[in-house]
């Protein structure tokens, strides 16, 4: 298993560099115009964790959707790697908030998906997908099909799809509000340790507070109406974190100061300053 692990670690820890230029995105809504996202410029280091955190409308889910490929920019650029974005690519994963397994294949062949596409040869896919399954506790349900996995489970094999494509960037939108707090926060703790071995950079979307803070290097702080960068907190807490650094004065600090930036736009967007 080393030959292809080691190189997959040594390439992901020099790509991930992802830029946004002047990006803008205008949906039509009614037959009008809606400036969605404006003017949004930010840098991303390769291997870096960066969250975004905003009220509910403000664009998350639409920069992830650009960086993606999924959506186009009304006007501005984003690049990955140098290279501009106009589609999807195998250097982008994609985890979603639904599980989006297909219902039809086992955990084993839903993972091994992306890589029988790309034409990688049988003995390394199943080398490939058995290490990232043993890796989160799923080997032994390798057969089984998604209805008969938990919610937690689901989401486990959805990382573990996206992250055996060895991609640059994952893209994870909210991928772990649906689950209880007690499995969300083993998920949390699986997700940093995957991503120290692999270094791939994280664009990581969540409403949560805490979730931001426990994971990322930075927060994207959004404003709304349009949406826009308010403010990068940098999250300089000891790596590698576990539950009691929750616990720390520092924590509790950036918590507060987190918490009145997106208080202060939650009113905004209500228009209740
Ligand atoms: N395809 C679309 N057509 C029209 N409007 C859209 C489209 N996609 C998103 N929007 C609108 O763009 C705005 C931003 O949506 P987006 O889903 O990116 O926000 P978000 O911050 O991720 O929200 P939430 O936290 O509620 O998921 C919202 O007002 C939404 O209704």
């Amino acid at each position: 298993m080393a030959f292809k692990l080691a190189e997959r670690v040594a390439q992901a820890a020099v790509k991930g560099f992802v830029e946004l230029e002047n990006l803008s995105v205008t949906f039509k809504r009614k037959g009008q115009n809606i400036s969605v996202l404006d003017s949004i410029n930010f840098k991303i280091s390769p291997g870096e964790f960066i969250c975004l955190l905003g009220p509910s409308g403000c664009g998350k889910s639409t920069i992830l959707n650009v960086v993606a490929g999924f959506i186009k920019p009304s006007s501005g650029y984003v690049f990955v790697d140098k290279r501009q974005v106009n589609s999807p690519g195998a250097d982008r994963g994609f985890v979603f908030q639904q599980y989006s397994l297909l219902p039809w294949k086992t955990t084993f062949q839903n993972v091994e998906f992306g890589l029988k596409i790309r034409g990688v040869s049988k003995a390394e896919r199943q080398e490939l997908v058995n290490y990232y399954l043993n890796r989160v506790g799923l080997y032994k349900h390798r057969h089984s099909y998604p209805h008969q996995l938990s919610g937690g489970m689901q989401q486990r094999a959805s990382i573990v799809r996206a992250l055996v494509n060895s991609p640059s960037v994952l893209l994870m939108d909210e991928p772990f509000a649906a689950l209880d707090a007690q499995t969300r926060h083993m998920m949390q703790e699986l997700l940093l340790s995957i991503w120290s071995e692999l270094k791939s950079t994280v664009m990581f979307v969540t409403h949560d507070i805490e979730e931001a803070l426990f994971l990322s290097d930075r927060i994207f702080v959004m404003g709304v109406n349009p949406g826009r960068i308010k403010e990068a907190v940098e999250v300089e807490l000891d790596r590698p974190r576990h539950a009691d650094c929750m616990l720390t004065p520092e924590f509790a600090q950036l918590n507060r100061h987190v918490f009145e930036l997106i208080r202060e736009e939650t009113l905004r967007s209500m228009e209740l300053e």
